[in-house]
């Protein structure tokens, strides 16, 4: 007879979880920073509102972001009027195109992941999907599965509206998903579109004013298994701990609510420091079992939710500049692309360390921690162990 623990031990990966691929993909549509606050109040109407436009032109310049992608262009604007008010109702037209081009823009970002991996689809075991709107029955990994060809047998989990910090909760899944079923291949993507979120400007809202100054659309894609078939998978990242918290103090300074108007979103200006005053307890949880302390001896992949995070982060802990070098560059080309953000920086973190030359896909380093911020406040923890690069040759 064969004992239920020996069925479990089958069923269980032997090694860690690996990212064994990273794809992106953006809207094709690019705004120019500089150029935002002119579009952005000609479009919604809103000229006569100088105040207002000055210090949208102010958040602007201070938001650290050259260029960011959205779906929505003139053209969708000018079709659907009502998106451009502050609070008309327009959930219809929202929907309508969020549940067509979140799953797209998805399978862009998949069908890079799975170039990249160089192994058939019919391997994909599980998909997690991940968006902050959108929602629809069946979801978006559903459409996801059909537009990727995928088995209807696919394992499939959808997180919807859980916000800025689910890259991490994806990563979470995933890992657990990978090291309790061997031969899984997970396959993450996180699409994010603010077809839900772009509205005119509000004198009661200034939160607004901040996250239409930062969030852009993008959409990330990663495979993740445990024990790669070496040579024909090539890890690029293992996935060594996690860990999800609140943080004491932080109710209702993040908060996004589906009305009739779409989502609205609430920011207060306490985030930043929020965050940065609590950053050292989640990273003494994470490293201590690693005998880590020193916050430059680890390669950094935080959310880039804005830049008085990254620098009051930086201010704190008393971190080098070139730690934050890939979080900027990704918040400087491309915004806050919500849940996507966190892998945009993993893929320009690896992508940079090749082009270097440098010993490893973690800037040279060996550990490094992922952070997911959003709705809560929630922080989601990931650390990471980077691999080594050899040179070609
Ligand atoms: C959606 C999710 O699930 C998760 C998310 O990622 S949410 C987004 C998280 N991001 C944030 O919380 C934004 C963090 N803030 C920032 O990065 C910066 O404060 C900022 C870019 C908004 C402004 O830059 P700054 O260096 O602080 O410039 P500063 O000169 O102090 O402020 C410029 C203006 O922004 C305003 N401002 C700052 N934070 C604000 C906020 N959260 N809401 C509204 N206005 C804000 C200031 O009041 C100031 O207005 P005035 O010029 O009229 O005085």
């Amino acid at each position: 007879m064969v004992s239920v623990e020996k069925i479990r031990e089958n069923q269980r990966a032997k090694g860690p979880a690996t990212i064994l691929a990273i794809g992106t993909a953006n809207p094709a549509n690019c705004m120019y920073q500089d150029e935002f606050p002119d579009y952005y109040f000609r479009m919604t109407k809103s000229e006569h509102m100088t105040a207002l436009k000055q210090k949208f032109i102010r958040i602007c310049e201070k938001s650290m972001i050259h260029k960011r992608y959205k779906h929505l262009t003139e053209e969708l604007l000018k079709k659907n009027p009502e998106i451009c008010s502050y609070d008309a109702p327009s959930l219809n037209a929202r929907q309508d195109i969020s549940t067509v081009s979140i799953p797209k823009l998805g399978e862009e970002a998949a069908s890079e992941a799975i170039k990249e991996w160089g192994q058939p689809k019919s391997k994909i075991t599980h998909i997690v999907f991940c968006s902050l709107s959108g929602a629809d029955m069946p979801g978006a990994d559903y459409q996801l599965m059909r537009l990727l060809g995928l088995s209807p047998s696919v394992k499939r989990v959808m997180l919807y509206h859980l916000g800025c910090f689910a890259g991490g909760t994806a990563l979470r899944i995933a890992k657990d998903l990978a090291e309790n079923n061997a031969g899984a291949r997970v396959l993450i993507v996180c699409s994010e579109i603010t077809v839900a979120s772009f509205r005119g400007p509000s004198d009661e809202n200034h939160g607004n004013l901040a996250s239409q100054a930062l969030l852009g659309d993008g959409a990330a894609a990663l495979i993740i298994g445990s024990d790669p078939e070496i040579p024909s998978e090539q890890p690029i990242f293992q996935l060594v701990w996690t860990a999800e918290t609140v943080l004491p103090n932080s109710e209702s300074t993040v908060e996004s609510q589906v009305r009739d108007g779409g989502l609205t979103l609430v920011l207060s200006d306490r985030v930043p420091l929020l965050i940065a005053s609590n950053i050292e307890k989640s990273l003494n949880e994470a490293f201590d079992s690693l005998g880590i302390t020193d916050w430059n001896s680890i390669f950094w992949v935080p959310h880039p939710g804005g830049p008085a995070i990254l620098n009051q982060i930086e201010a704190k802990l008393g971190l080098r500049k070139e730690r934050l070098r890939a979080v900027r560059h990704v918040l400087r080309d491309y915004g806050n692309m919500s849940s996507a953000s966190v892998f945009f920086v993993l893929d320009e973190m690896r992508r940079k360390s090749v082009e270097e030359g440098l010993a490893t896909t973690g800037e040279g380093l060996e550990w490094g921690v992922l952070f997911g911020f959003g709705p809560g406040l929630t922080v989601e923890t990931v650390v990471l162990h980077s691999v080594p690069i050899v040179p070609p040759g």
